[in-house]
């Protein structure tokens, strides 16, 4: 059993949900250490501003009890001014103080969101790079845009705006119930009443409100994957007409996703109501309560006044601490999300002591292959292997075209020499050296692949044809040869020749022009071996013949492995290996196995009934024809008109 077999089954999205959920909201957020300890410094200090404004905060109604108590009422008894001007002084500097720190905390703690944010998203992006095909067979697209934008953008408000005023708005309350407690006695005792209802009501929320808000931020991926697949297939539904039908598909799912953001909103709106409501009562029962003291001579007015204006202040942390926790919990859903893709490990990982091949030939083999995809089913039908038992050498230097019916595996045999896939049993080797047993990055050196489906990305032509070229061969002469050799020379023609930008997927290219590409890109990489899957399906006649002419003294000295959709392409080849039932069942020359093998008989035979054929005498004829009667309508119409 080989390591890929053996590997356990990667989990599911429902499972890593599942996983998060498990988890405390302090235990998610522990994994968020490593990025914010570079930026801790500006944290704290961001947060210790903070702290110091809610503290200068807390500390006017002291000195207004005193002034009450003292300045206001013996002072002016005496008609001594003095005490007053400098408590009004001393209001006035905790004030400007409280403005100047919380400037302070915007400006430290603006920049260490954005930079956690931008390193979140890059290290992301590079794991996405690094995690093989069968983990984005798995994973929509949207699911993993939304991941990287918006719950990484819920993550730097988190950090830049909900996390400090959540340590604020705690320690305001803890600070600020305790001098009610400590100052007012029965009064702060009638007050920290309400805090144990509302502690209640807290824990009760946040287990709701997670559970919405993992399902509103899934949701919003679902919708981003639909928005990205109509734009993607947008040719595709405008030919057959269902733009309407993705418009109610695409107008439902936003629908679930409003359902959710309404029951998230109501959620948030009930805690907040009575996070407002409470304090605001218990502040009323507070108040019959204080000027009942107050008449009984059990606390003098001026401590009835710092009462009120400490419990003012503490009354709108309550209220920030419905906001705050709801964004808290936002915030955690989005690490949860992140880390169900950062945790996901690549199942095929570089070798710990890695083989590099110094002088490689090129000797491509295939052992006894087995492969199958993840998702196959462990039994019943479409459980058996798709490669059962592969054996096949391509000598260096040797062109080889793989030819079979479709959906025979000849694409899944061909991925898994550049290691898109892993097999599932045997070896795929280069000069014997087992494929698995180099880096990914040496045996991508080794190995250049051109498939069908030509994909380009938004980029000058340079760029797209020179991406996998080795750093010695990226000159303007590589780059022309490579063109030359894919009769890409249609790009000379585009607005800024080959500096110009190809929009979106190359999709303002022709198909065959974006097939040329990649395959120039393919030629430009220089490889050992090549590998190309069909890559001159979408050309004309003319332009495939000319370019296998170029082809087959280009690939000379260059092992390639061709999976030929077309009879014509497996004329490039020195010999033809035909692939039914998972197996290779005859290697030969085009001619000799076309007179021993029944089965390969029938394949070329059914590629020639799929393939259009150049143009023959007839067709001439019958153009002839065709353009007589074009002709006959013309002068007829032209009569109509004189007439
Ligand atoms: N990513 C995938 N996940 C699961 N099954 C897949 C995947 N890609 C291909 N298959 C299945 O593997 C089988 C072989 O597919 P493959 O594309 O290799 O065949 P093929 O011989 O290249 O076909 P064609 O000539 O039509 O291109 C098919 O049954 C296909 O449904």
């Amino acid at each position: 059993m080989t390591a890929a077999a053996s590997a356990p089954a990667p989990r599911t999205e429902a499972q890593l949900a599942q996983d998060a959920e498990s988890l405390s909201t302090v235990a998610s957020m522990r994994r968020l250490v490593p990025y914010i300890r570079p930026v801790l410094p500006r944290i704290v200090g961001g947060i210790a501003s903070a702290l110091g404004a809610s503290l200068a905060a807390l500390a006017i109604p002291r000195v207004l009890e005193w002034l009450v108590n003292g300045p206001l009422t013996e002072g002016l008894e005496h008609h001594d001014t003095r005490q007053l001007w400098w408590g009004c002084a001393l209001v006035l500097g905790l004030g400007l103080l409280e403005a100047g720190l919380i400037y302070v905390r915007r400006q430290l703690i603006m920049v260490p969101g954005t930079q956690i944010e931008a390193r979140l998203r890059t290290e992301l992006f590079e794991h996405l790079q690094d995690l093989p095909v069968a983990f984005h067979d798995r994973w929509p697209g949207g699911q993993l845009l939304s991941r990287s934008m918006s719950d990484l953008g819920l993550l730097r408000r988190w950090i830049a705006f909900g996390m400090m005023l959540l340590v604020v708005a705690s320690v305001t309350i803890v600070v600020g119930i305790a001098i009610l407690v400590g100052s007012s006695g029965l009064l702060g005792v009638v007050y920290l009443a309400g805090a144990l209802p509302m502690t209640i009501l807290a824990f009760t929320f946040s287990r709701r409100f997670r559970r919405v808000a993992r399902q509103s931020q899934d949701q919003a991926g679902d919708l981003a994957t639909a928005v990205e697949e109509s734009v993607h297939g947008i040719r595709v539904l405008k030919a057959f007409g269902r733009g309407r039908d993705a418009l109610s598909s695409f107008s439902e799912q936003a629908d679930e996703l409003r359902t959710t953001e309404l029951t998230k909103a109501r959620t948030q709106a009930t805690l907040m109501g009575w996070l407002t409501a409470i304090p605001e009562l218990t502040l009323g029962v507070s108040l019959v309560l204080g000027v009942w003291m107050v008449s009984e001579g059990r606390i003098s007015v001026g401590a009835l006044v710092a009462f009120f204006a400490t419990a003012a202040i503490v009354n709108s942390p309550f209220i920030d601490l419905g906001m705050v926790l709801s964004m808290t919990l936002n915030a955690r859903t989005a690490v949860d999300r992140y880390f169900d893709v950062m945790s996901t490990p690549n199942s095929l990982p570089d070798p710990a002591d890695p083989v590099e091949l110094t002088d490689p030939r090129g000797d491509l083999t295939f052992t006894d292959v087995h492969f199958r995809y993840g998702d196959a089913p462990a039994t019943g039908p479409g459980s058996r292997d798709i490669l059962d038992g592969v054996d096949l050498a391509v000598p260096a230097g040797a062109t080889v075209a793989l030819v079979g019916l479709t959906g025979s595996g000849k694409s899944t045999l061909s991925m898994l020499v550049p290691r898109l896939y892993d097999v599932t049993g045997g070896t795929v080797a280069i000069d014997g050296v087992d494929v698995r047993a180099m880096t990914r990055e040496h045996l991508r050196s080794l190995v250049g692949v051109a498939f069908e489906d030509a994909t380009l990305f938004s980029a000058s032509v340079r760029e797209n044809v020179l991406l996998g070229a080795p750093d010695d061969a990226r000159t303007d002469a590589d780059l022309e040869r490579a063109l030359e050799v894919a009769r890409a020379e249609f790009v000379h023609g585009l607005p800024d020749g080959v500096d110009t930008t190809i929009g979106e997927e190359g999709m303002s290219l022709s198909g065959g022009q974006r097939q040329r590409l990649a395959l120039a890109r393919a030629i430009a990489a220089r490889p050992r071996v090549l590998v190309l899957d069909d890559p001159l399906s979408a050309l004309d006649v003319d332009t495939e013949e000319a370019i296998q002419a170029r082809l087959r003294t280009e690939l000379d000295g260059i092992t390639t492995l061709i999976v030929a959709h077309r009879p014509s392409t497996v004329a490039l080849a020195d010999l033809v290996a035909v692939l039914q039932d998972g197996r290779i069942t005859a290697v030969g020359r085009h001619s000799d196995l076309l007179a021993t093998d029944e089965h390969y008989r029938y394949v070329i035979s059914s590629l020639e009934e799929e393939f259009v054929p150049p143009p023959s005498e007839e067709d001439e004829v019958l153009r002839e024809i065709a353009a007589g009667a074009v002709a006959s309508v013309r002068d007829q119409a032209d009569e109509g008109s004189a007439r």
